[in-house]
C-alpha cells in the first residue's frame, strides 16, 4: 500500500521497544473522566509503523448514512484475545499496559482493534466506545499512535467541563479511563494540514468495544 511517511517523523531505531510508563501524566477532565499521556512511548515506532502498514490485512469497511452505503474513511484490522498480534513488540506493549494499570483496571488489556488513516481525508467522528461495558462501566481504552501526528479531540456529553484535544505523535500512547467512553465523546477529526498516513492501535480489555 503507497502510504507516506513523513521524513522528519525520525526514530529510525530498528529495535521497537517501549519506556517506562512510570512517566505518564494524568489530567482530570471531570464527570469522572481522564487522560494519560505518554509522549514518545514507543523506541523504533518507524519500524513499527512500516511493518503495520504492510503486513497487516487492512479492511475498509462501510455502513449506511442517510439510508445510502458510504465507505467509513479509514482502514481497520481486529485482533481478539486469542488471535497473535502483528508485531511482537504489540505485545510487549499490552503486557506492559496490563501491568501498569493493573490494580486500578482489575482485569487485563486483551483486544488490539488498529486503524490506518490514509491522509487527512480519513478520520473518525464522535462517539464513545460504548458498544460493550464501556456503555454502562468504567474501564480503559490504551492508544498507541504511529505515523503523521493527529488530533484526539474529547468533549463531554453534558455541559460542564471544557473539551481538550491532544496532539498525538510518532511513539505517543495515550490512555482514556474512567467514565471517559459513557460521559464523553472523542473523534479524530480530519484535516488538510496532514502530511501522511497514521497508525492508531487501541488496546481494550475483554468486552470493551
Ligand atoms: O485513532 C484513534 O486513535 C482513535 C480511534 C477510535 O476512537 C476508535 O477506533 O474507537
Ligand atoms: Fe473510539
Amino acid at each position: 500500500m503507497a502510504v507516506h511517511l513523513q521524513s522528519s517523523l525520525f526514530d529510525q531505531e530498528d529495535e521497537v521497544s517501549t519506556r517506562p510508563l512510570r512517566g505518564i501524566q494524568r489530567t482530570d477532565l471531570g464527570h469522572g473522566a481522564w487522560i494519560d499521556v505518554l509522549p514518545q512511548w514507543l523506541r523504533g515506532a518507524d519500524t513499527l509503523f512500516a511493518s503495520l502498514v504492510r503486513d497487516v490485512g487492512w479492511r475498509a469497511e462501510q455502513r449506511v448514512m442517510y439510508e445510502r452505503v458510504v465507505a467509513v474513511p479509514r482502514l481497520l484490522a481486529f485482533f481478539g484475545r486469542r488471535d497473535p498480534l502483528p508485531h511482537p513488540a504489540l505485545e510487549t506493549a499490552r503486557t506492559e499496559l496490563s501491568r501498569h494499570y493493573a490494580a486500578e483496571l482489575g482485569e487485563p488489556f486483551t483486544t488490539a482493534g488498529l486503524c490506518l488513516y490514509r491522509d487527512g481525508r480519513d478520520g473518525v467522528a464522535w462517539h464513545g466506545d460504548t458498544v460493550g461495558r464501556g456503555g454502562t462501566e468504567n474501564t480503559m481504552v490504551a492508544i498507541l499512535s504511529l505515523g503523521a501526528p493527529r488530533h484526539l479531540a474529547l468533549r463531554p456529553r453534558e455541559p460542564g467541563p471544557a473539551p481538550v484535544r491532544r496532539r498525538l505523535g510518532h511513539g505517543d500512547l495515550i490512555v482514556m479511563g474512567g467514565s471517559c467512553q459513557r460521559t464523553w465523546e472523542h473523534a479524530v477529526p480530519k484535516s488538510a494540514r496532514v502530511t501522511g498516513a497514521r497508525v492508531s492501535v487501541q488496546f481494550r480489555p475483554d468486552g470493551v468495544r
